[in-house]
């Protein structure tokens, strides 16, 4: 908490301070001034100095409420840029993050991260300004002006402070947990409801309602449980205290009334003593709220320090090289994903030239999608080297590595927007023949066209309004429009049918004819027409060569094109 504590900017943060001083310093000043009224001015009957007396409190209470109100807005304006710059801050991180970054993380951290845990912390810095300050001023304030007015009307709230303590410990010892833990529940209820809209369909598919609505109702069960338990402390507590706070305005009330018949004491010391109570009590009150919500803030703080802080595994190299893309080369490639028991990838080596398509194919889990997330440095290689022009892909700056190679991951990754937005991210200020030109050559010309704003046809996340074969077509159309050396399509073409694909693989062809292309194949159309196969086996490269050469000396490839049934496609 205190890291962040240091972000907040030195010159505001002052002022919220010293506004927070002046309101409650007035405040406290005002039933000291209100003794004063009663004892010398009603008392004595001296209107003279009510007037007087009554100006300056009026002038001590609008100085109270000046102060309360700038402290607020200060405070306000400091907590919430806080949460504005924590928000853009990690999601500039995690934009730069690896994919080793994103696993380790998970999509729904990340998410809680950047919303509730800044929020709690944003909380914390405004409760900080308005209240954690606010209540020590009050109860130590109230007491000493107590003393000051007449000592014996401070002795019961010093016989109180013990109890009080106590109280804020035991509070501080058995609910602030308590807290704590909602804070990772809550966690666990957004992951488990986030899971359960976004594979809704996978759900009902498996009929697995039952099982998944029970994980949530647990989870739910201890949620309220903990809730209740911590509820049933504070609601133990705050009113034994304001019980004996009340004991103690009673123990003035008498002490006073005792003094006052003696003639030792003033009727208006009383009045200010039983106001300092009231003071005392709201005191007391902020503190345990803030108490409250303090464990939680540090939390959320711990939690947005983990994204911050987390070094990234991939580095730009202090002295790029620069690489124009003539050869992609695997030399000895090895890769294991953290902790993971095997590698996903060992030994790899092959090289495509300018001009040629290189196929992968292997059979599921056979790493696959992994050697090719390799070629943009979504994750660096244990061992061995991959290199585009001869030089290693970890000696160029990232930007420019990226903007070499052109990529379709193997799931179709449309933003929301429009048809027009997601082609203009490979390649902004594409006019619209050449966005035409490009939805042609991926087979996306047609469907778009049908739609009444072409174009401009919206695009909700993830593409969720066009069919699977669609989304791969426009995210084919996305990576070739992109100027790019090297192109790599991981099994782009699964949910297109025979005809489509041929087309497609055609336009391909023509459009690609200079480059290197890179792509996982399912189907024995596809590998048969690449310039060269690798044939994957559980990580090991089991084949290099083309399709008839590795039909006579491959095992592997013959078993993947036997057992998919390709041997008829293929002929
Ligand atoms: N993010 C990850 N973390 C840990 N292990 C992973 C991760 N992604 C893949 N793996 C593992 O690495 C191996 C290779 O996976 P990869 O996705 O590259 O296979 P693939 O050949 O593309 O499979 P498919 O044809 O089913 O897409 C698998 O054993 C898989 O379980």
């Amino acid at each position: 908490m205190f890291s962040i504590f240091k972000r907040l900017p030195p010159v505001q943060t002052i002022l919220a301070i010293v506004f927070l001083f002046l309101q409650t310093g007035c405040a406290l000043y005002l039933p000291y001034l209100m003794a004063g009224m009663v004892d010398q001015g009603i008392m004595a009957g001296d209107f003279g100095f009510i007037w007087k007396q009554g100006g300056t409190m009026l002038g001590i209470a609008a100085l109270s409420l000046t102060g309360a109100l700038l402290n607020m807005y200060i405070a306000g304006r400091i907590a919430f840029r806080l949460g504005k710059e924590l928000r853009e801050e990690i999601f500039t991180k995690v934009l730069s993050f690896s994919k080793t970054e994103y696993d380790r993380f998970g999509t729904s951290v990340l998410i809680t991260r950047n919303t509730s845990d800044v929020t709690q912390v944003q909380t914390v810095v405004e409760m900080f300004f308005k209240f954690l300050i606010l209540s020590p001023i009050y109860l130590i304030g109230g007491i000493c002006l107590t003393w000051k007015l007449n000592p014996a009307l401070a002795l019961p709230f010093a016989a109180v402070v013990p109890f009080m303590a106590l109280a804020a410990a035991v509070i501080y010892r058995f609910a602030v947990p308590l807290y704590g833990k909602m804070q990772s529940l809550l966690d666990r209820l957004n992951l488990l409801f986030r899971e359960g809209i976004t594979g809704v369909r996978v759900i009902r598919a498996f009929a697995r309602e039952e099982v998944d609505y029970e994980k949530y109702r647990t989870t739910n069960r201890d949620y309220t449980g903990t809730a209740i338990a911590a509820g049933t402390i504070m609601s133990v507590f705050v009113p034994l205290i304001t019980l004996i706070i009340s004991l103690a305005a009673l123990a003035i009330v008498w002490i006073g009334g005792n003094s006052t018949a003696g003639g030792n004491m003033d009727v208006g010391a009383i009045m200010a003593a039983l106001s300092y109570s009231a003071q005392i009590l709201m005191g007391f009150g902020l503190l345990t709220n803030v108490l409250l919500i303090l464990p939680r803030g540090q939390v959320s703080a711990r939690r947005i320090r983990e994204v911050l802080d987390t070094p990234l595994s991939l580095q730009d190299p202090l002295q790029p090289e620069p690489a124009g893309a003539v050869s992609l080369s695997f030399i000895g490639v090895s890769f294991s994903y953290p902790g993971a028991a095997k590698p996903a990838l060992s030994d790899i080596s092959f090289t495509v030239g300018k001009g040629q398509t290189l196929a992968i194919a292997g059979g599921t889990g056979d790493g696959k999608s992994t050697l090719l997330s390799l070629i943009p440095r979504f994750y660096d290689v244990q061992s061995g080297s991959i290199r585009i022009g001869g030089t290693d892909v970890r000696s160029m700056v990232q930007n420019d590595l990226r903007k070499l190679v052109s990529y379709t991951p193997q799931k179709s990754a449309l933003l929301a927007g429009t048809v027009r937005s997601n082609l203009l991210l490979a390649k902004p200020g594409a006019g619209d023949e050449e966005l035409w030109a490009v939805l042609e050559d991926a087979c996306a010309a047609e469907f778009i066209r049908e739609l009444p704003e072409g174009l401009d046809s919206p695009v909700e996340k993830g593409g969720a309004n066009f069919s699977g074969g669609q989304r791969q077509r426009l995210c084919i159309a996305r990576t070739i429009i992109k100027e790019a050396d090297i192109y790599l399509f991981d099994d782009s073409f699964s949910a297109l049918d025979f005809k489509t694909d041929a087309a497609v693989r055609g336009s391909l062809k023509r459009r690609l004819e200079d480059k290197i292309v890179v792509l996982v194949a399912q189907r024995a159309g596809t590998t048969a027409n690449a310039d060269c196969i690798a044939v994957l086996d559980k990580g090991v490269l089991a084949g290099l060569g083309t399709h008839n050469e590795l039909l006579k000396n491959s095992p592997v490839y013959r078993e993947i094109i036997r057992s998919q049934g390709y041997e008829e496609e293929a002929a």
